[in-house]
């Protein structure tokens, strides 16, 4: 095994890869939990001390129990900013649910030991998800489990503001019996406009149906198949706007979404209609909702959900007599927070333990039997990384990287995002202090400058093997071993999988073949016999034991590159004998 001092996105030679599968459905009363593996993102191996998670809102006590198996748990609820900043640098994980604002600072303040922060929910907005990418620091949620919570409390509301539940129930309470002033309205036959026809939005309109309403959903990126399948019809915003009597949001908040319910779009509605709010604040214009409120164009709204929370005291739509309101509760039933904490302690231990995590927000997903297929190759991606990146020279930067894939499978047959990061893992590591990882990988090269793009080439043969070879090419740079130079004037190394292992199988014009474990050398010398007894002396002498040579030439006689394979390091003192060989015209000597 290879040992890692940090948390770490490494496949290496020896690192054991392992999979993992996870419930995707929320509570088990109701479904039962999936039975194989859905999809897999991101490899850590942890090896050493126990890791640290920071459990900073609380979570239902079956994922603590999880969690405790695996790490020190530490629950410490209503952390002051400053507070979660100062602790952070001594957790490895961070669990929240929404009342936590995971900013860059806090990304900032964990000094790159914040390996995972899990959001026990759905909504990722409280998390800075680009300075988790930035800081190589995985995001997962549990985006299942609250799913009929929400619903059902979408639901709620509904019934709530059609008949007047909540104000009439203080009115009694305040020693009143106001039974004309409390009429409502029926739900029967009236349409409700559901934005945002997701895992909530689905399960509201499923419900909606069953109270004989008409249910129509906006949502630009649902499948209308999917929408049918329920007796759904999705329409435009415009649609919705015009032709709800009751508005349901289950949207995410996002850039697009912000403010969506302005001045302009409450222009549009129907008079009177109803508006109810699960999903987030921040989605409606609280200062346009009241305008529209005052002046009788929405008649109610039910806001479980608010710009800023808990809202002020001072917020007059809490206030209002046509407004009901709660907590944020959509979530917060007895079922749904016991499965939304076993669904994020699972993910994040999975995460810390070297799994690998169905449900994260920041890395790309590769299913588990795609990157079970994939493993050896994401090991010779980055060890061919690693390699052409030590043949630079000194001084010459390293801007723009070719990788081509050859394989006899089709285009759209194979998800190069791994391969790709561990590329720029294997490419940016050796030169830098930066850690690499699946999560970061891309933002790292651009932040580098780094232009790296990818070819395919599709060979004719059988499409067994997801590939064939893996070439790495560095341009307009200078070698410290000219011989890596190809034709195309441009650093070369080229490496297939053999036997389940990652050899290198060309440098520069060369054809080669070494297996890529521990270190290697590359001698070039004059094609003659003798050369590989004299470095063969020298290592063993230091003790150096040889795992793998080859020979490569361009014709007998000619320049031939000489290829060893290492187990162990030899000292400067070897180095300068090889370079020493008559024979020899360049060597360098380049660790994995
Ligand atoms: N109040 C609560 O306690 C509570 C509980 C669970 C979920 N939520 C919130 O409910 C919302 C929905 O959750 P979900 O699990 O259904 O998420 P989801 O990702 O399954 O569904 C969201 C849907 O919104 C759609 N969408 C995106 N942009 C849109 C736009 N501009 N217009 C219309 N639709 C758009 C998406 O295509 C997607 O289908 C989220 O905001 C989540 O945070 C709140
Ligand atoms: O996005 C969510 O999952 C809900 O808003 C629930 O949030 P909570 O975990 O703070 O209850």
């Amino acid at each position: 095994m290879s040992v890692i001092s940090s948390w770490n996105l490494t496949i290496s030679l020896n690192t054991t890869i392992s999979l993992s599968w996870r419930s995707s459905l929320p509570s088990r009363a109701i479904f039962p939990r999936p039975k194989k593996p859905k999809t897999l993102v991101v490899l850590a191996t942890a090896l050493g001390a126990k890791p640290t998670v920071l459990v900073a809102e609380k979570l239902g006590d079956a994922g603590i129990q999880l969690l405790k198996t695996f790490a020190n748990v530490d629950c410490s609820y209503n952390l002051s900013p400053e507070e979660l900043c100062t602790k952070i640098s001594l957790c490895d994980a961070l669990i929240v649910r929404s009342g936590t604002k995971v900013t860059r600072e806090v990304f900032e303040s964990s000094m790159g030991r914040l390996k995972v922060v899990g959001r026990a929910g759905v909504g990722i907005d409280n998390v800075d998800i680009s300075a988790a990418t930035e800081h190589g620091c995985l995001v997962v949620n549990a985006p299942t489990a609250n799913t009929i919570a929400a619903a059902e409390h979408g639901i709620a509301l509904l019934t709530a503001v059609s008949r007047n539940i909540a104000q009439a129930d203080a009115s009694v309470k305040a020693g009143k019996w106001e039974r004309n002033k409390y009429v409502g309205v029926s739900l029967v036959g009236k349409t409700l406009a559901v934005m945002g026809f997701g895992k909530v939005g689905s399960e509201v309109a499923r419900r909606a149906k069953g109270l004989g309403m008409q249910v129509i959903a906006h949502d630009p990126y649902a499948p209308a198949d999917r929408a049918r399948a329920i007796g759904v019809e999705l329409v435009s915003f415009e649609e919705a706007l015009t032709t709800a009597d009751f508005i349901s949001l289950h949207m995410p908040l996002t850039p697009a979404t912000s403010k969506m319910f302005n001045d302009e779009a409450f222009s549009r509605v129907k008079k009177g209609v109803r508006i109810i709010n699960v999903a987030r604040g921040g989605v409606i214009d609280e200062e346009a909702l009241l305008r529209a409120l005052d002046s009788g164009i929405v008649a109610q709204a039910a806001l479980d959900v608010f710009t800023e929370e808990p809202p002020p005291q001072e917020n007059k739509l809490v206030r209002h007599e046509n407004v009901t309101v709660t907590p944020h509760l959509g979530a917060s039933t007895t079922e749904a927070q016991e499965g939304v904490a076993l669904e994020i302690a699972e993910a994040v231990v999975g995460a810390l333990k070297g799994e690998l995590a169905a449900t994260a927000v920041n890395a790309p997903m590769v299913p588990a039997e795609v990157l079970l297929e994939l493993s050896p190759y994401v090991a010779l991606t980055e060890k061919l990384g690693r390699l052409a990146v030590q043949l630079v020279a000194g001084g010459s930067g390293v801007k723009f990287v070719k990788v081509t894939y050859a394989s006899a499978r089709g285009p759209d047959d194979l998800d190069t995002r791994l391969l790709r990061a561990m590329v720029t893992k294997g490419l940016i590591e050796p030169i830098s202090s930066v850690f690499v990882n699946l999560v970061n990988a891309d933002f790292i090269a651009k932040q580098r400058g780094l232009r790296l793009t990818e070819e395919r080439i599709v060979l004719d043969g059988s499409p067994e093997k997801p590939l064939e070879f893996i070439q790495v090419r560095i341009a307009n740079v200078e070698s410290k071993f000219a011989s890596a130079i190809s034709n195309s004037g441009e650093i070369t190394v080229e490496g297939r999988v053999k036997d389940g292992k990652p050899h290198l199988t060309k440098v520069g014009s060369f054809g080669v073949d070494v297996s890529l474990e521990g270190s290697i050398v590359l001698c070039r010398q004059s094609d003659q016999p003798g050369i590989i007894g004299k470095v063969g002396n020298i290592l063993s002498e230091e003790n150096v034991n040889v795992n793998f040579m080859s020979v490569g030439r361009i014709a007998p006689g000619k320049q031939a590159v000489m290829t060893i394979g290492l187990d162990e390091e030899p000292s400067r003192d070897a180095l300068k004998k090889i370079g020493e060989i008559t024979a020899v015209e360049e060597f360098v000597f380049l660790k994995l």
